[in-house]
């Protein structure tokens, strides 16, 4: 069974910084005024200013908090919807999930974007709907950061097969680490358009063409 990363992994990462990130960080500020907000706001900060002062610094410095991922996926629900937003993948990536559908092969997602962020990526990619290709998804919420051996643990548990059964695939070898200590199969995708980020002692791929 394979579990996929999606920034660096299937997509790039220069899509999501240069493209999703500045949307939402345009937004912020009137967002956190709407209801919808409401919790995420709570949880950061003692009033709405304050919230977006923080969740903007965090999109600055890339930083993963679940708070600021669950308002990023609400605020690009609006940007795929207006048809603004399309999300990017790997041409090489499209074929090989056909490939894992007719072949029975379970995939999963596990991003730090939300579990709504994840599924509106693949819903709206340039390659059409590819949503249907993915059995489930996991986020910072369902399994926890992705760089800790508990959350690789949490994701075989909720799916229910043993760890040597999945195979993650990642662009970030802190996450690839994490998985291996947890026993599962890990491989490094290694994207040469987003600078070939190094994978460690992995096994390294730059295309999804090579699985
Ligand atoms: C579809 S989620 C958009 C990208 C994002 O916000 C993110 O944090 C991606 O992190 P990943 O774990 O996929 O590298
Ligand atoms: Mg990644």
């Amino acid at each position: 069974m394979i579990v996929t990363d999606i920034e660096g992994t299937t997509s790039a990462i220069s899509h999501v910084h240069d493209v999703l990130f500045p949307y939402s960080r345009a937004r912020i500020p009137s967002w956190v005024r709407r209801p919808e907000a409401a919790d995420v706001v709570r949880e950061v900060a003692a009033d709405p200013d304050e919230a977006a002062a923080v969740l903007v610094g965090w999109i600055d410095a890339d930083v993963k908090a679940t708070p600021l991922k669950t308002l990023q996926g609400l605020i690009w629900a609006e940007g795929y919807a207006s048809g603004e937003l399309t999300a990017h993948v790997y041409d090489d990536v499209p074929p090989v999930l056909r490939r894992w559908s007719a072949e029975g092969v379970p995939v999963y997602v596990y991003s730090s974007g939300s579990e709504l962020a994840q599924r509106l990526w693949f819903r709206h990619t340039q390659h059409g709907d590819l949503l249907g290709h993915f059995a489930g998804h996991f986020d910072t919420v369902s399994a926890g950061p992705k760089r800790e051996v508990a959350s690789y643990q949490a994701i075989a548990k909720s799916i229910g097969v043993d760890p040597g059964e999945l195979t993650f695939l990642s662009d970030v070898a802190a996450e690839l680490d994490a998985a291996a200590e947890a026993g599962w199969d890990t491989i490094g995708v290694s994207r040469p358009s987003d600078g070939s980020p190094d994978v460690g002692s992995h096994r390294r791929i730059t295309t999804f063409a090579d699985l």
